[in-house]
């Protein structure tokens, strides 16, 4: 049983209040008494409210299935669907033209465009390195994944491959050619970068094998550094940049005719510290966990110390960066990604605060009013004095505007200037998308980015459609209209709010960690399409993804898109039902234990262990990342496929109970996992078939209730 502190009439749990007092508040000059009554008003003003908009959710889907149980998918009477979701009030008025008015946005949000990284918070280590993620060597990134080739002379090799190296070395100069061509020759046949000064300008002068040349663009070379027997020669393109590391000590630079040791590429230029999907935090313990590694972010002074590779690493926040620009002044270039928060939704509770009436407050709430306590201890992060706060799960404008009017009372009870807080709006599910333009009017003061979360927008899909007919396999649904008019509508109805130049239009996240050479054909796609970030999982990914923010000028790509026509509502509601005869016994086989495996191989660790985000390799081996998004997706699928009789229960419990054996094999190496075949009663195997067998009733066909509970239980008596 928590032991709670009675303030200004909350239950506290006294470990988050000491947290709180001790750690949060110092240094803010917001006293113990005045945040404490400020959450209590926030708790009194807002949570009649929110529990008002779950029901609006509950009341809608539930329409909604009614209409379908009556007549069918959509496609069967468009014009008839988009009438009835007028007439409940799902689809909303569309306003008049307008522009987003935020102001104060760093220069990664608003004119810089790059990719985002996402980190779990509560992992220290992971989270230090994700802000580091600014800067990545593309050699490193090159040589270390399947980018260049994994097989015959490039496989990687117990010592150093000669062959894959020169691969890397070949395609590294490949996009230096590129990205900073030269006046005559290629970066292949550099033999000496060289800075001359003339008359206190420097300027970069090339020897290669034909001669002496420059850059093609001289305005190209932006500084350089010297540090010992390592120089630096900064490059910029397209706003992001690139340092050439000269050092003939080093063993890749001793090969290299003009000492080139590494190419950096300025990489992650934001980063998303998550305390929601990627996360397991399920009580006061786990919450402070999360809380205090942002803190830490935010004012400096986060270390983690661990083992790796037989010695003690320390990593910290890497310090900024200084070279001598051209013209002899210094440059100094941030070291670390523009950090983001990533708040909870608001569906969530929690027993980390009690109300008077002893309900457990909204989880939201709670993450709004510390994240921005937090944040204002920022000594490292916005340049303009922002804080970033991205919001999830949100369902149309309602829900956006009551998000908003929460950060403005969040910023009136830590003394923080209007508008201080900016909302991303995580686009990712249905009614949002569907009233996008209304959900962006709602926060057109604060709002800075609007971004495609497919992987949850697709559980939502599936949702949503629960009742209209049987769903695509996983991978099908990918292939379908709805998707592409949800992503275009995404860009184009950002483009005409204005978006270009102020604030980010966001893509999703690239779910095969280890499929670089995939993701490095795959996500050019998302710059092409105008899109100013796009999600991925590493720092590598994130330096290999930097690569396609050199190859397209996103700017560019939005002008070009600005008058395409918006896809219409009938396109974003074109359901991907499938007529059930088309899939064969054994097709339908193969997607149960597809997903079932995906689904045990993620919750297993969730509720065991407390691992919110799993590399977990999928039945053909490939390494997928999981989160909650993700296993929404595949619980709502086979919920999905239960309700219209594709699998019996019976067919899915077996299902589980097989693909338990695989998971525990995988798992094999691990000292910290609990076998679940032959112990289908345990919490772990119990959680991840509630969430396909009870799928369709979960809230949204969220996953959280369920993990939440079943975590809590093992949290409580160490059971498994
Ligand atoms: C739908 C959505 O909401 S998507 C958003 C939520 N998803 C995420 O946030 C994904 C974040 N990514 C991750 O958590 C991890 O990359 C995983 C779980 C997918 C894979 O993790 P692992 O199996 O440990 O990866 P792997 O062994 O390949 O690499 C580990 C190394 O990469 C680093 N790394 C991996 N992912 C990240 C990351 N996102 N940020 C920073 N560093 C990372 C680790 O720090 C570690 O390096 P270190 O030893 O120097 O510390
Ligand atoms: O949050 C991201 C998503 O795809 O969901
Ligand atoms: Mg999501």
């Amino acid at each position: 049983m928590p032991n709670y502190l009675d303030k200004r009439g909350l239950k506290v749990d006294a470990a988050l209040a000491a947290f709180v007092e001790t750690e949060a508040l110092a240094g803010t000059g917001v006293s113990a008494e005045d945040f404490w009554s400020g959450l209590e008003s926030l708790v009194s003003r807002f949570s009649q409210r929110n529990r008002e908009l779950l029901k609006i959710r509950d009341r809608l889907q539930s329409e909604i299935d009614d209409w379908h149980r009556s007549h069918g998918p959509a496609t069967a009477d468009l014009a008839g669907y988009e009438q009835f979701l007028r007439d409940i009030g799902y689809l909303v008025e569309e306003p008049g033209e307008f522009t987003i008015e935020t102001e104060g946005l760093d220069p990664e949000i608003s004119s810089l465009c790059g990719p985002q990284l996402v980190v779990p918070v509560s992992n220290a280590r992971y989270a230090l390195n994700a802000a580091n993620a600014r800067w990545g060597s593309l050699y490193d990134a090159l040589y270390g994944t399947d980018a260049v080739s994994r097989d015959g002379d490039l496989a990687p090799g117990r010592g150093f491959n000669a062959a894959r190296g020169a691969a890397v070395v070949a395609r590294a100069a490949e996009f230096l050619d590129d990205s900073f061509p030269l006046a005559k020759g290629s970066h292949r046949d550099v033999t000496a970068y060289t800075v001359l000064d003339t008359a206190g300008v420097a300027a970069l002068v090339l020897d290669t094998t034909a001669g002496p040349t420059t850059l093609a663009d001289k305005t190209q070379f932006a500084g350089y550094r010297e540090d010992g027997g390592r120089a630096g020669i900064l490059l910029v393109h397209n706003g992001l940049h690139a340092e050439l590391v000269l050092d003939r000590e080093n063993p890749i630079g001793a090969h290299h005719p003009a000492g080139l040791a590494d190419i950096v590429l300025e990489s992650a230029l934001t980063t998303i510290q998550d305390c929601e999907d990627s996360v397991a935090a399920v009580d006061a313990e786990d919450k402070i966990g999360v809380y205090r590694n942002w803190l830490g972010l935010m004012t400096g002074s986060l270390v983690e110390r661990f083992e790796k590779g037989g010695k003690t690493v320390e990593r910290r926040l890497n310090p900024d960066l200084t070279f001598t620009a051209p013209d002899g002044k210094p440059l100094v270039l941030k070291g670390r990604a523009l950090l983001l928060v990533r708040n909870v939704g608001h569906l969530m509770t929690t027993r980390a605060v009690l109300d008077a009436e002893d309900r457990p407050i909204g989880e939201g709430l709670l993450d709004a009013a510390i994240t921005v306590l937090c944040a204002k201890s920022d000594r490292t992060n916005s340049r303009t004095g922002a804080i970033y706060v991205v919001k999830p799960k949100m369902h149309g404008p309602d829900e956006v505007a009551f998000a908003c009017e929460i950060f403005g009372a969040v910023e009136e009870m830590l003394g923080l200037k209007p508008n201080t807080v900016k909302i991303g709006i995580m686009d990712e599910e249905r009614r949002t998308s569907a009233n996008l333009k209304a959900a962006i009017h709602a926060a057109r003061e604060r709002v800075f980015f609007i971004n495609t979360g497919f992987l949850d927008r697709t559980g939502d899909e599936i949702h949503t459609a629960m009742e209209a007919g049987p769903v695509l396999r996983k991978d099908d649904i990918k292939s379908e209209r709805w998707i592409s008019a949800y992503e275009d509508r995404n860009v184009l109805i950002g483009l005409a709010c204005g978006f270009s130049g102020r604030a980010q239009i966001g893509k999703g996240m690239w779910a095969r960690p280890d499929d670089m050479a995939e993701m490095l054909k795959q996500k050019i796609g998302h710059p092409r399409s105008g899109a100013n970030c796009a999600w991925v999982p590493s720092p590598t990914a994130a330096t290999l993804h930097a690569l396609h923010y050199h190859a397209v000028n996103v700017f560019e790509a939005q002008k070009r898109r600005h008058n395409e026509p918006t896809p219409g509502l009938e396109t974003l509601f074109s359901m991907p039902v499938l007529d059930a005869t088309t899939l064969a016994h054994d097709q339908i086989v193969r997607e149960l234990e597809n997903n079932a495996q995906g689904i045990l191989g993620y919750v297993v660790r969730w509720v065991q262990q407390g691992v919110g985000c799993s590399k977990v390799p999928d039945l053909n081996n490939v390494a997928l990342m999981e989160d909650r998004a993700t296993c929404r997706i595949s619980s709502q699928a086979v919920a999905n496929w239960l309700r219209h009789g594709l699998v019996s229960k019976e067919e899915v419990t077996d299902t589980f109970e097989r693909m338990a054996s695989v998971v525990d094999q995988q798992n094999a190496g691990d000292p910290l996992y609990r076998p679940m075949a032959g112990n289908f009663q345990s919490v772990a195997f119990q959680a991840a078939l509630d969430l396909a067998l009870h799928g369709a009733d979960q809230p949204s066909g969220y996953t959280e209730p369920i993990l939440h509970a079943r975590r809590e239980k093992v949290k409580a008596r160490d059971a498994v």
